[in-house]
């Protein structure tokens, strides 16, 4: 029966390899497998080979020698642990820790053993189970502890002959721990004591225990190596890569950055190869004295800086100190001193000296010295104080100002067009008159509605218009509230009426709100015809209303007049057709056209927020045609065309000329009065709207251009001759009153200017008197009467002035000097002095400069001069440049000699007399007539 190697290894205690070993070496030969079997007469071969070769010996020493002989040195050589163990707590790691040498421990140790074998014995009896769960550890922690072995093969060795000997039968197994590796026992160092926690087995029983073992002394184990387990790695989180995107400058090393990189690198590597000398000086920096280093210092200056070239290439620098940071000198060549320039608003000192081509400097003494300003470069001058600059530097400036939306669209809304492009386009006719006149009615009986019957309390509430025809010629009439309103759309540059309809009741007369009318109408210059209206009721008096016409300056045709009368009665109809037929031939005297191809422009005349279709306005087109769809700016509300009405609310598709339409689509109401007009771009005129709305205006054409409003404007506005006659507005107490101011100032008379009575009346100052000064640029002369408080306020929103008289002196001096302000003064020229030219010189950059002595009176740099060749004029011009040696100078005196530039002329020659004059201005008086 076939013994198998595993099951006779356990039986001997042994691993089955080393038997195998020994198997092999006792000549019986086997595969190299547990598994491998013997005979039992191989078996015994094998056990008498193992009991031959381990025969216990007296010395120990002996023993381990041998055993180095018997088994080649191995590692990690197991045994498996075989039940109890008679020293399985031998091995201590605190005796093979302490171990210096190898044979120094064994012998040690077996002397031990030889000591006391009885205790140790009876010790490892009191712990039986610790000691099998450290034979335990031990076997999976580490191979066989190193003394284990030589007690196993003692045992081994002893086999049967030990348990005959000593009467213990095979219960007294060996155990693993017990093994010695063919090496010997393992480096103490790298072996762990194992043993279980809690354990109260201190060092010194131990090591006790130990000494109190009997093992033999076995050859060192080969050295060990502590297996590494490696740890167990904290979960982390895996690592963000980050984002780097290179772009193609980098990569190509064009951005500034690798640039200036790539210069430090090169800067870094040159100032690696500098020369020793350099180093040394390095080196040496730490250790010398201040004095020192700036000798050194003062020395690398003399020889010249290293400076890099932009690009990048070393160059020496040949000046000995660092450069200080001087003041920029302009290149004078470049500087071309102008006589006239023109300059941006708004005007800054740098602005100015560059547009005149002069120093800033020079501007700002002047401004220092004239003004007593202390100005710097880039702060805002004033007009006025850049054209006393100016002139003080002998240029002629004139300012350029920037164009907003607003002026652009003023010049669409202004635009000539070409007469060619013109069509003859209906009348626009206001009606104007006394209240209850019968206006409204005559209106309506021209367009045969009933809008009468609609009006609340049968008075007229707001401007509306109609179109009416007669004899295919189309009429468009505007029915006002009044005559106020009539001068407040004039005032406001809404000029849209062509001609008046003036209706005067037959039966009333020429009343107060008449004659303001007539004057309204009169200070607008339209034509005016009279409708004598309700020439139906029985006691009427024509006779009386042409002479109250008469009396009011406005001469019925019939009495070699100029103002057509028609009878009417707008009741009943009679002479409708009459007046609409002398209305088409006013108007066709008038030539009365517009261009219709063009986008349109207009007035709004009412606006009103309807239920239904939002905000709604009436506007009239005077220029090209509206259509639908348009993009309208109309005072401060803008929006696109949505629908268009006409005065029956009859829908349209546009609207040309003179036609009155009702339109929707705007973003909000716009007033009376509000220009409007059509632009390309629906966000310019949102951009317009916006702007005027945040600016508070309503229209810069609404509003009038700004004339003269008070006696001393009057006055300052003059020399710019823009007025030749002064508006008056005369309001007093009585008639008489009226009738003394009205003669002491027809005496004044003068060609030039003349006083033009508005409108005068008895009675308090209204509204209607403000409106009538407003659109005309009157003055009220309020003689013992005062303006009512709705006419004052208004005023003050005018700007309109109400002088307050109660001395007709007074008012008579006021208008004396107004109308002496209003004359233009006289121009004086003032000789000043004389020079001759010596000497010319002629300078690339200034032109032809006179070398002048100066022969009588004295020469200003504000001077003009008349140049005189051969005893005649050639010429006036400006100076320029007037100098002293070579120093500006302001004026010149008799016997010195200077430098003359002048403005405009390069010609100038030797022997040139220059006449130098200034211009007075001298104030003239009514009683001058030059
Ligand atoms: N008999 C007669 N009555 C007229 C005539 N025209 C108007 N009336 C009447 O005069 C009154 C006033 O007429 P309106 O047309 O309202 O007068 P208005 O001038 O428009 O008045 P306001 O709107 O207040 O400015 C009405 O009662 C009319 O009927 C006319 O020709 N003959």
């Amino acid at each position: 029966m076939k013994i198998r190697i595993f099951a006779l290894a356990k039986e001997l205690g042994m691993d089955s390899k080393v038997l195998i070993d020994e198997c092999n070496q006792a000549g019986v030969k086997l595969k190299n497998s547990a598994l491998a079997s013997i005979t039992p007469e191989e078996r015994d071969i094998v056990i008498e080979y193992l009991n031959k070769n381990k025969q216990p010996s007296d010395s120990p020493s002996a023993d381990v020698e041998d055993q180095a002989t018997l088994t080649p040195q191995r590692e990690q050589t197991k045994l498996r642990t075989i039940k109890a163990m008679t020293s399985r707590s031998q091995p201590s790691r605190s005796v093979s820790q302490k171990s210096v040498s190898k044979e120094k421990n064994t012998e040690e140790r077996s002397s031990q053993q030889e000591d006391k074998p009885s205790v140790e014995t009876h010790e490892t009896e009191e712990e039986p189970e610790t000691a099998v769960v450290e034979g335990a550890s031990s076997e999976l922690d580490q191979p066989e502890d190193a003394q284990a072995r030589p007690d196993s093969i003692q045992r081994m060795a002893g086999g049967r002959s030990s348990k005959e000997d000593n009467g213990e039968g095979d219960d007294q197994a060996l155990s693993r721990d017990d093994y010695v590796p063919a090496g010997g026992a393992a480096p103490s160092s790298t072996i762990r004591e194992m043993k279980p926690r809690g354990s109260t087995r201190s060092g010194k029983q131990q090591s006790k225990a130990k000494s109190k073992s009997a093992l033999p002394t076995v050859a060192a184990p080969p050295a060990y190596k502590q297996p590494v387990i490696p740890k167990a790695k904290k979960k982390e989180e895996k690592a963000q890569k980050p984002e780097v995107r290179l772009t193609a400058d980098i990569l190509e090393q064009k951005s500034p950055l690798a640039a200036h990189l790539a210069q430090h690198t090169e800067q870094k590597k040159r100032d690696k190869d500098r020369d020793p000398q350099d180093e040394d000086s390095k080196q040496r920096r730490g250790s010398i004295s201040l004095v020192e280093a700036r000798k050194q210092r003062r020395e690398q200056r003399k020889e010249g800086r290293r400076v890099f070239a932009p690009d990048g290439t070393e160059q020496q620098e040949t000046v000995g100190r660092r450069p200080r940071r001087t003041k920029r000198k302009q290149d004078s060549s470049n500087i071309v001193h102008k006589t006239e320039a023109e300059v941006e608003l708004p005007i800054t000192v740098r602005s100015l000296s560059e547009a005149m081509g002069r120093p800033a400097k020079a501007i700002m003494s002047i401004m220092f010295k004239e003004f007593g300003e202390m100005v710097t470069i880039n702060q805002i001058i004033e007009e006025e104080t850049a054209l006393a600059v100016a002139l003080e530097l002998g240029v002629d400036l004139t300012f350029k100002r920037q164009k907003g939306i607003e002026e652009t669209v003023n010049e669409i809304i202004e635009q000539e067009d070409a007469s060619e492009d013109l069509i003859t386009r209906p009348p626009i006719i206001t009606v104007l008159g006394h209240v209850d006149h019968g206006k409204t009615t005559l209106v309506d009986s021209l367009r045969n509605s009933k809008v009468v019957e609609g009006e609340a309390g049968g008075i007229t509430q707001h401007i509306a218009a109609y179109q009416v025809e007669h004899n295919n010629h189309k009429l468009t009439f505007v029915d006002t509230p009044g005559h106020a309103a009539f001068s407040e759309m004039r005032s406001r540059g809404a000029n849209v009426t062509d001609m008046v309809v003036l209706v005067v009741a037959a039966d009333d007369g020429v009343m107060p709100q008449t004659a303001e009318s007539i004057s309204h109408v009169k200070a607008s210059g339209v034509p005016m015809v009279v409708a004598m209206n309700k020439i139906d009721l029985p006691e009427i008096n024509e006779q009386k209303v042409l002479t109250d016409l008469a009396a009011q300056d406005v001469l019925p045709s019939e009495w070699g007049g100029e103002t057509e009368v028609v009878r009417v009665s707008a009741l009943n109809g009679t002479g409708l057709d009459n007046l609409l037929e002398t209305l088409l031939l006013t108007a066709e005297l008038h030539e009365l056209k517009a261009n219709p191809n063009r986008p349109a422009v207009g007035v709004c005349l009412e606006g009103f927020r309807d239920e239904g279709r939002g905000s709604v306005a009436w506007l009239i087109v005077q220029k090209g045609t509206l259509r639908i769809g348009d993009a309208v700016v109309c005072g401060k509300s803008y929006g696109y065309i949505r629908a268009m009405y006409d005065d029956r609310d009859q829908q349209l598709e546009e609207a040309p000329p003179s036609l009155p339409v009702k339109v929707t689509g705007l973003d909000s109401v716009p007033g009376a009065g509000d220009h409007f007009a059509v632009l390309s771009d629906i966000e310019q005129a949102r951009e317009l709207a916006e702007e005027r709305r945040h600016e508070g205006r309503t229209d810069t054409l609404a509003r009038h251009s700004g004339g003269p409003r008070t006696l001393d404007d009057i006055m300052g506005s003059v020399r710019e001759g823009e007025i030749e006659d002064l508006s008056l507005i005369i309001k007093a107490d009585t008639p008489g009153s009226l009738e003394a101011i009205r003669s002491e100032i027809s005496k004044f008379e003068h060609p030039e200017v003349r006083v033009k009575i508005l409108h005068e009346g008895v009675g308090g100052v209204n509204e209607s008197d403000v409106y009538l000064a407003t659109a005309s640029d009157a003055i009220i002369i309020a003689f013992h009467v005062v303006a009512e408080d709705r006419a004052k306020n208004l005023a003050v929103q005018e700007g309109v002035e109400i002088r307050r008289y109660s001395i007709i002196y007074e008012v008579v001096d006021d208008i004396r000097q107004s109308l002496e302000g209003l004359l233009r003064p006289e121009l004086v020229q003032e000789q000043t002095g004389r020079a001759l030219v010596l000497q010319t010189f002629s300078i690339s950059r200034f032109g032809k400069i006179a070398g002048c002595r100066v022969l009588n009176g004295t020469i200003n740099r504000n001077d003009r001069v008349h140049v005189i060749r051969d005893q005649k004029i050639l010429n006036q011009y400006p100076i320029a440049s007037l100098k002293r040696e070579k120093d500006d100078t302001k004026e010149v005196r008799e016997g010195m000699e200077c430098g003359i530039l002048l403005a405009g002329f390069n010609d100038i020659k030797e022997g040139d007399l220059l006449e130098a004059f200034r211009i007075n201005e001298v104030k003239r008086t009514l009683d001058s007539t030059s």
